[in-house]
């Protein structure tokens, strides 16, 4: 049975990236995925919005929404202080198999929770099962219609506080125009669109911030 993309992009990781060097782990995706084989990793150019918003911010606690290969995972991770974790929510086994390995490789394992499981099951578990308060941060990229709904039921369970933060990816390409006017319109969350490009195309790309008031 032929290997799947995702599994040559950790193949490619594990032969040529640095054990334990989470740049290095990102340097080497973002060089395979823009020579090789195109992947929907947040990649270079984006990533540095994604880098700067967790920075401004400093997040204790951290949710991912779409691990896929573990690329956000590790950037997000290598920017976290002592103490301060990322729960990553991924419900396809293959995937989560493979950023789990990516995470472990990166080093940054400790402080990296994987969920394996679809996010509209995992998020109301957050609480008493991952014994989670409340979210400082949330990168939003996993299937684009499920955005709002997750956006909505991360409310439901009390899950953000005044001034948690979301960032959510792909605006433009492939879009989430159900998101995007949810949140717009909604009076609880001050938005700004950060305009960028599609990862490792010249394509137009946006990732939306919106904070949480409260
Ligand atoms: O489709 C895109 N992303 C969907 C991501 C999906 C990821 O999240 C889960 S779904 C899930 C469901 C429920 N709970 C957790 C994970 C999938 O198994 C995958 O790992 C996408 C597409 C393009 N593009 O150019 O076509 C570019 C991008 O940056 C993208 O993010
Ligand atoms: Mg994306």
């Amino acid at each position: 049975m032929n290997q799947s993309k995702e599994r040559r992009i950790l193949n490619f990781v594990l032969q040529n990236a640095v054990r334990g060097d989470p740049c290095s782990v990102m340097e080497t995706i973002d060089k395979y995925c823009s020579e090789k084989e195109w992947a929907m990793n947040v990649g270079d150019v984006k990533g540095v919005i994604l880098d700067k918003t967790v920075e401004e911010i400093n997040p204790k606690v951290a949710l991912e929404l779409g691990t896929y290969c573990g690329y956000s995972a590790v950037r997000i991770a290598r920017l976290l202080k002592a103490g301060a974790c990322l729960l990553t929510v991924e419900f396809n086994p293959e995937f989560a198999a493979i950023a789990k390995q990516m995470i472990e490789f990166a080093g940054v394992q400790d402080k990296v929770k994987l969920l394996e499981g679809p996010s509209e099951v995992i998020i109301p578990q957050l609480k008493k099962k991952y014994e989670v308060d409340t979210l400082d941060f949330v990168f939003v990229d996993h299937w684009k219609d499920r955005y709002a709904p997750d956006t909505i039921l991360l409310q439901e369970c009390s899950l953000l506080r005044k001034g948690s933060v979301l960032l959510a990816d792909n605006i433009i390409f492939p879009g989430a125009p159900e998101f995007v006017k949810y949140i717009r319109n909604n009076p609880r969350f001050q938005c700004s669109t950060y305009p960028s490009y599609l990862e490792y195309m010249k394509v137009q790309d946006a990732m939306e911030k919106a904070v949480f008031l409260g």
